[in-house]
Formats: C-alpha cells, structure tokens, sequence
C-alpha cells in the first residue's frame, strides 16, 4: 500500500503495519512542508529507496517479513545520507539504542507521540539530513580543489591563484616544440620558467643551455651563439662550439633577448627559421634540432617601438606567451617563500632558527618587493646570516631591506587595514576582559573558531579567506579536511 501527502524537495518516508498508524502520521505530517509517503511494509520501502531515495525514512520496529531493524541496516548500508528513525513503543529502547549506538538509526520517536514532538523532531531530522549532504558536498569540493591547488611546482614555489595559471600554463606549453616568449619583472622566476618548460618536455634527457644576452658584450655574442672556427678573429685560438651546438636536442634559452645587437637578431630570425647556421668564420652550414624560450623583463612591444627587438624575431619567437606576475599580486607567496628560504639557508648556515613572529610576517607580506623572488631570496639569505634568532623579527628584516623604524611601522599597519577583519573580530578579542584559567580554551579550537569565521566574513570563499589570515588555500583546505574526517 502506498500514499502520498504533498509534494516538495525534501522527502520523508513512512513505514509501519499498523493502518491507524499510518492514518495519524498522515494528519500529523499534513502541516508539513514536505512529500510525505506512506507504505505498509519494508519490502516496498526498499523498492522505493531503489527509485529515489528519501531524505528521511521513519520505520516500525515490529513488522511482519521484514522488521525495522532489518529495513533500517539496509538503507545505512545503501543509503548512508538518509536520515534514518524508528517508530517504537518504550519495551524496544534497548534495541534501538543498540541501533543508535551503531549508526544504524539517527534518532527515535515513542508510541504514542506527542504531535508537535513528532513535527519537530521530524523538522530536526530534514535539517541533519541536508547539513549532511552539504557536507559531503564541500568535502567533495575541497578535496577536488585540494588536489587541483599546488604550492610547489617543479622548482616553483608558490600556492597563488596568478602562480596557478603560470603552472598551467607551463604545463600545456611543455610538451609542445613551441617557441615560448617569457616576460615579467626582474627576479620573477623567468629562468625558473624556462627550466620547468625544458624538464617537462619530451626534451629533458637533452641539454638545458642559458644564454644572458645582457651579460655578454656584444662583439662576443654572435661566438657565444654560433661558435668560432680557429682563427675567426683576434684571440680565437682554437674553434668552439656555441650555444646553438651545445643545445642540440635541448632548449635553448635565450634570457633579455632584447639587449641582443639588432643586426645578430637578423642572423638569430634565420636560425630560429631554418635550423641551420654557420660558425664565425666559417662556412659549412650545420643543422641542429631546437626548441628556443626566451625573455626579457621589458615590455616587448615597447622594445620593438624603440627599434631594441625585431618586430619579425618578436613574432616568430612569441608562439606561446608566458607572463610572470610580480611577487607583490602573488597573494600570501612571500609568506610561503620566505619560509622556504629559511628552511634552506638556515641548514646552509647551519643556524637554528624558528620562523618569523607575526609582525615579520605581515612586514613580508606588506613590502612591495621591487626586485621580486631575488630580492627576497637574498633578503632571507642576509637574515638567517645575520639574525641573532631564534625568532626572527621586523627589525632584522628591515635591517636587511635598510628601512627605517618609520617605514616598518608603516608597512606593517598598511598591511593590517588591507585585512578583511582584525583580531578584535576573533573569537578572543584583544579588549575583552581576561578569562580565568579554566576558561581557557585550546589553541586548536580558537584556530578552528577563527578559521570558520574568516571563512564566513568572506562568504564561503576559502581562497579570500585563506589570504586574509595569511595561509595558503591548501592549509585551510587541509584543516578543514582534518576537522571533517575527525568529525565523522
Ligand atoms: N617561485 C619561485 N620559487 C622559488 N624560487 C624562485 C621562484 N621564483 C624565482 N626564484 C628564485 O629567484 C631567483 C631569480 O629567479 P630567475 O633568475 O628565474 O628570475 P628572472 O625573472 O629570470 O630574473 P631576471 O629577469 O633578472 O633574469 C632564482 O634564484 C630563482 O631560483
């Protein structure tokens, strides 16, 4: 027998032998907003499930063919989402605390029953119902962005959405024979970028070969490039092979393309094109198979405006484009960074240091950092040498980047009114009147507190959130993960 009352998202099933039974849970459930349906044995309940499963499902205890118990153990076992609750006389608690005990059944309602108990624990029972299915939701959510969210990446360091899509990139650039064109300020891992491209290509067995066009006088770049025959010119003593030889198979990196002499852009256009060149003073063409990435920290349209880079090298060069951001968009990276040269020039230097107090930490994130991942690899560097520790503070780094005491404060306070919310919006406010000892609550949970709330303040954005309190995505990820599996 099977009945129905209303109809709406949110679904609860009825189960029980008893006619009268199911006639006043019919009145009852009335006022519900909710589709109620009404059957008279486990078998067509199971059927039913099978169909589409309940929100709910309200069992009798006695029944013929199938009892509750049996019924409800089967939904926990296929339908672990349903909320599942048993409808018995006081003789059969100890059972069902059994059940309880077990998680075979959530909760319970007594014969007779009071008709508004019986709505509210009903209404009690859906609200469960759907905090549980939103969280197997968000736990689905965070663990597919958990595993998609990187904070390293081949040499990279960094957990930053802009950092996110320069991975990305790389990662859809790499396998190709492309060329790549690289740009971004000074010290923004340009070179790292042309490592990453080269490791993750089908090319990583061959050579890597950097050239700095920048550092290399110009009368000496064509040699570095192409090679020397032995006596091409004034001190070529002997022939060598350039970079064009050695990076046979490998990549060719060519750094600050733009500071090249524009009349051996000219001979680098037909290289690029043909794969053949000669060496200085030579004439036998040789071939050599070459992927080229290149980059400059300039604007490369600016440079061929200026007449410094040749429109057509430009183009041929620019089949992939790869923009570095600068460290100061990369979100909480310089925390994350910073760390990470601590951990290694601290065991460099061989010095026990613990790590930045909170005000070193916002000075990190708060500094504009002009020249970038070198400038603050260096920074680190000059601290972990020169920190008494083991707590390294504003002072020392400021020591290291020659800022006043005014400047500090400065920075640091600016970083503080670029937070969503301060410490007077935690759960302990630094104002409120001091707690006893035993009202003293465990880190851990303050931090869970704290960490629920930054999440709530940014409306369910847990990237914002994380950036907020200056952490990485994928630690409050990893917490929340924690808290959830600790929780169920
Ligand atoms: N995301 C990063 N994680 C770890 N180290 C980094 C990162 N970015 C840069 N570095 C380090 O910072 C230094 C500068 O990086 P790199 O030489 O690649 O920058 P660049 O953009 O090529 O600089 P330039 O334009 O001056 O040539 C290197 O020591 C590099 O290892």
């Amino acid at each position: 027998m099977l009945d129905t009352i209303g109809a709406s998202a949110t679904r609860i099933l009825f189960v029980d032998d008893e006619p009268s039974i199911l006639k006043s849970l019919r009145r009852v459930t009335r006022s519900m907003s909710a589709e109620c349906i009404f059957v008279d044995n486990g078998r067509d309940a199971l059927a039913l499930m099978r169909e589409n499963p309940f929100d709910v499902v309200v069992s009798d205890m006695r029944m013929p063919e199938m009892d509750g118990a049996t019924l409800l153990a089967e939904i926990a076992r296929d339908y672990p989402e349903t909320m599942r609750l048993v409808l018995s006389g006081f003789a059969e608690d100890d059972l069902i605390l059994a059940a309880i005990n077990e998680g075979r059944v959530w909760g319970f309602i007594h014969k007779p029953w009071d008709d508004h108990q019986l709505i509210v624990t009903l209404q009690h029972a859906v609200t469960t119902q759907q905090m549980m299915v939103e969280r197997a939701l968000l736990r689905r959510t965070v663990e597919r962005y958990t595993s998609e969210l990187k904070e390293s990446f081949v040499s990279f360091v960094g957990g930053s959405l802009p950092m996110q899509a320069v991975y990305n990139q790389i990662e859809r650039a790499a396998p190709s024979n492309a060329s790549v064109f690289i740009t971004g300020p000074s010290g923004t891992g340009k070179e790292l970028a042309a490592e990453a491209i080269h490791k993750l290509s089908e090319r990583k067995n061959g050579p890597f070969i950097a050239l700095n066009c920048a550092a290399i006088p110009t009368e000496l770049m064509e040699s570095e490039i192409f090679g020397h025959v032995k006596g091409a010119f004034t001190g070529a003593v002997s022939a060598r092979d350039g970079a064009a030889t050695q990076a046979h198979n490998g990549t060719l990196f060519l750094d600050e393309i733009g500071e090249m002499d524009i009349s051996l852009q000219a001979k680098l256009l037909r290289f690029i094109q043909t794969g053949s060149f000669q060496k200085v003073g030579g004439t036998k063409q040789e071939n050599v198979n070459i992927r080229f990435v290149c980059a400059t920290n300039r604007a490369p349209l600016d440079a061929i405006a200026n007449g410094t880079l040749r429109e057509d090298l430009y183009y041929r060069l620019n089949v992939v484009a790869l923009h570095l951001p600068p460290l100061n968009q990369r979100e909480n990276d310089p925390i994350l960074l910073a760390n990470t040269f601590l951990q290694r020039f601290a065991a460099q230097e061989r010095k026990e240091l613990v790590g930045f107090s909170s005000e070193a930490s916002s000075l990190i994130l708060g500094y504009d950092w002009p020249g970038n991942v070198r400038q603050l690899q260096n920074c680190i560097h000059n601290v972990v040498v020169m920190s008494a520790g083991p707590l390294i503070t504003p002072n020392d780094i400021a020591i290291a980047l020659q800022l006043d005491p005014q400047q500090v404060a400065t920075i640091i306070s600016n970083k503080a009114l670029t937070k969503p919310f301060t410490p007077s919006a935690a759960p302990i406010a630094p104002n409120a009147s001091k707690p006893n000892a035993d009202e003293l609550q465990p880190l851990s949970k303050i931090e869970k507190n704290y960490i629920e709330l930054a999440i709530e303040v940014c409306h369910g954005n847990v990237v914002k959130a994380a950036s907020a309190l200056g952490v990485s995505p994928s630690t409050l990820y990893r917490k929340i993960q924690s808290w959830e599996a600790k929780a169920s």
